[in-house]
């Protein structure tokens, strides 16, 4: 047979596996929500793809997992939140996650409302629309973490990232929300245990490492509280303090 009609039926065979991929993600995650939290998740996933033909909002080859990879990685946070937070904050939320997802569920809490902070100006617009068509109780702030983050601690819940930057850096964009009282989750892969020692050098921590049910080597890193060390503070501030200083 030819080449190029080997490849064509190469082609359909992994489409046709792409399919049964998504209908059978999508279905793991129908049975783990309400039915109008799967209304507004599918409605996201819906939108997601819509957009995701003019914006790159997640990365092009995790779309055929876009119900494991992104939508079930961002709904196993809620179990590790406390049962009545209601008031949370995503950092870095990008395309919606898991700042959307976790919309989606809080919807039926009472007095719930999810903050996501994002500085690129056209994710934001995308994070604004999906609020405003699906009916999500959150607020889109366009900035820098470091401008906005004193600002919005208070009384804060949970503070969420994925894909942000490393604990370190990630302990120090979530100081403020820390500070007030917030429980971190944060979702790592494989080096989470190496970025947690490097952490423990500028930081002391009440961390619990949780398995990630969407990534075999991935880890949630929840941090129930974070202090930081005088002499790594102290370095932290002079480093900022000398506009020269590396980092
Ligand atoms: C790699 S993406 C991850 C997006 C999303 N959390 C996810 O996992 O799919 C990191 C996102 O954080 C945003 N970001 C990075 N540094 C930021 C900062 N200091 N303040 C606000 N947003 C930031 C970027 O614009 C980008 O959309």
């Amino acid at each position: 047979m030819d080449g190029a009609i080997l490849e064509r039926r190469a082609q359909v065979a992994r489409d046709v596996a792409d399919d049964t991929e998504v209908v059978s993600q999508r279905r793991g995650v129908e049975a783990s929500v309400s039915r109008e939290t799967f209304q507004r998740l599918d409605a996201l996933v819906g939108l997601l793809l819509k957009w995701q033909r003019t914006i790159n909002l997640v990365a092009p080859a995790t779309l055929p997992q876009v119900w494991a990879r992104h939508v079930a990685d961002s709904l196993q946070l809620v179990a590790l939140a406390p049962t009545d937070a209601t008031r949370w904050v995503d950092l870095g939320s990008g395309g919606g996650f898991p700042g959307l997802v976790v919309a989606a569920v809080l919807a039926e809490r009472s007095g719930a409302a999810v903050d996501l902070v994002e500085s690129d100006s056209r994710k934001a617009a995308f994070l604004r629309e999906a609020i405003r068509v699906i009916g999500l109780p959150g607020r889109v702030h366009v900035a820098r973490i470091e401008k906005v983050g004193a600002e919005l601690a208070g009384g804060t819940h949970v503070v969420s990232a994925r894909a942000l930057a490393p604990l370190p850096k990630l302990l120090d964009l979530a100081a403020p929300f820390l500070a007030a009282g917030a429980v971190g989750l944060f979702l790592k892969g494989k080096d989470a245990t190496g970025e947690l020692t490097e952490a423990r050098k500028g930081w002391t921590l009440d961390v619990e490492l949780a398995p990630s049910h969407t990534d075999p080597d991935g880890r949630i890193v929840v941090v129930k509280s974070a202090r930081p060390l005088a002499a790594a503070a102290h370095a932290r501030s002079s480093a900022r303090e000398r506009p020269d200083a590396a980092g």
